[in-house]
């Protein structure tokens, strides 16, 4: 194989600060003419600042493979289930500690507050990813991270749980629980993943007009939509000028307000998701590959193990006496490799589609955790949809790591946390599910 490129033929100072997320950074190239980096973004690892043993980073395998795992989980896997348009570029880049030391100096000021208390590059780090800069060039990239895009099934939820999961989508129920809407605004006109995902145009419109007044709101900190003109993420506030670059390219020139930008910007990114068929794709892998609802996937993990059927319990780690039953979901299970991976897309397209969910067999059990750890990447990732001056637009599907197995315990807890909160203070939305 060919050896990574090496970043630091390049400046830190070629490299502008685009935006980050939970586990990455990421900086769009704009130093001199360059036939390897002209129009690509670096995306580095970062590691919390206090306690390195809880560092996102540790996901990676530092040793032995250096790359990141992302590049070879959307080429072995992600590639596998959804089309190449889709799917940025991704290489390995070769990076170094006095590189990157460099370059988050010159980054840490543009950073938000709340990130820089938490985190920084990883300075560990040998190698990094080189991808096509998604947010570049003389264009509009709007960014939308649309979250579950599907209502679970009742069968395997409690009686408890149930009518309010099959009322209000996950998404819903968090945002209220963790206060990120505004407790006096009307539910009913929140930002909702299954108005997005409908492709039902006035729910489409619904959606969209929500997440930029969320995205006003919150002075564009929201991570479900990000707005970036020629590069620059746009920050709007209370007052249209903040955002007169956006309406500059949205074609309106002199009076706007932040309304008539708005119904340009819904105009604009209505017929790019109309025509997509990236929002089905992605709900339905949410969907199939979550077929029994994470209270479903803890019951299977239990019945398992108190069965001590010989070849039912899963092989883990550490095998031993056999009193398994109280084990936390996924407890003892290995991260799947990238050859666990490919024998698993091969059973989900033989397989899930005939395969009775409804009463999973516990032989299964090792398939269902697998499938849910996929279903978490597409219940995270994130569109950038490229909108040109004219011509026809883009879009691109982003952040679609791999999630750490030992994730499933979490899940379940929070999952608990959500309902729990939201059922116990909230009348439950409706939230409808366009199949
Ligand atoms: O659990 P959720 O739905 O809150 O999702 C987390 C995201 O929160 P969000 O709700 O989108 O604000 C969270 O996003 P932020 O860091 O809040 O922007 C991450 O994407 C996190 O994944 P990871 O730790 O980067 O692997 C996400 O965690 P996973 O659920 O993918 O483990
Ligand atoms: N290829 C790209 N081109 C341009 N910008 C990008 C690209 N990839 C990521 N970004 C920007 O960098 C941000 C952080 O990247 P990413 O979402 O991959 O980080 P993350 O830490 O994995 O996020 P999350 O916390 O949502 O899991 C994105 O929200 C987006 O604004």
């Amino acid at each position: 194989m060919a050896d990574p490129l090496d970043i630091t033929v390049t400046s830190p100072r070629d490299w502008k600060y685009i935006s980050e997320g939970g586990s990455s950074i990421v900086f769009s190239y704009v130093g001199p003419a360059h036939d390897s980096f002209g129009g690509t973004a670096l995306r580095l690892r970062k590691a919390l600042l206090s306690s390195p043993l809880d560092s996102p980073s540790l996901v990676i395998p530092p040793v032995d493979d250096p790359d990141d795992p992302a590049i070879a989980f959307q080429h072995g896997v992600v590639a596998r289930v959804l089309p190449e348009e889709y799917l940025p570029r991704l290489e390995a880049v070769q990076v170094s500690r006095a590189w990157l030391e460099e370059l988050a100096v010159l980054a840490e000021t543009q950073r938000p507050t709340e990130r820089r208390a938490k985190d920084t590059i990883d300075l560990q780090r040998t190698r990094a990813v080189l991808a096509t800069d998604l947010v570049g060039g003389r264009v509009v990239a709007v960014e939308i991270k649309p979250k579950w895009g599907f209502l679970p099934s009742p069968t395997h939820l409690a009686p408890g749980t149930a009518p309010v999961k099959t009322t209000t989508c996950r998404f819903c129920m968090h945002a209220q629980v963790r206060g990120a809407r505004d407790a006096d605004a009307d539910p009913a006109h929140a930002y909702c993943p299954l108005d997005l995902f409908s492709g039902e145009p006035d729910r489409v419109r619904t959606a969209l007009c929500a997440l930029w007044d969320t995205w006003v709101s919150s002075s564009g900190t929201t991570n479900n939509l990000r707005v970036f003109v020629h590069g620059h993420m746009v920050r709007p506030d209370a007052t249209p000028t903040s955002i007169e670059a956006l309406a500059a390219q949205l074609g309106l020139a002199g009076e706007f307000t932040l309304y008539t930008v708005r119904d340009a910007f819904v105009a604009r990114v209505l017929p790019l998701l109309r025509e997509t068929s990236v929002l089905r794709l992605l709900a339905n892998l949410q969907r199939t590959l979550d077929p029994l609802d994470i209270e479903g996937l803890a019951l299977l993990w239990s019945r398992a193990y108190a069965s001590q059927e010989p070849g039912i319990a899963l092989q883990t780690q550490s095998p031993d006496d056999g009193a398994p039953d109280a084990s936390p979901l996924g407890a003892g299970l290995s991260d799947p490799t990238i050859d666990d991976w490919k024998e698993f897309l091969d059973v989900y397209f033989a397989k899930n589609a005939q395969m009775d969910h409804d009463h999973p067999d516990a032989a299964d059990l090792k398939y269902y955790c697998v499938a849910y750890l996929l279903s978490a990447t597409f219940k995270d990732c994130s569109l950038i949809l490229r909108i040109p001056e004219d011509g026809a637009g883009s879009i691109t599907l982003i952040d679609l790591d791999v999630k750490p197995i030992s994730r499933l315990a979490k899940w379940q807890q929070l999952d608990k946390e959500i309902v729990e909160g939201y059922k116990n203070a909230w009348k439950p939305r409706q939230c409808i599910e366009t199949k």
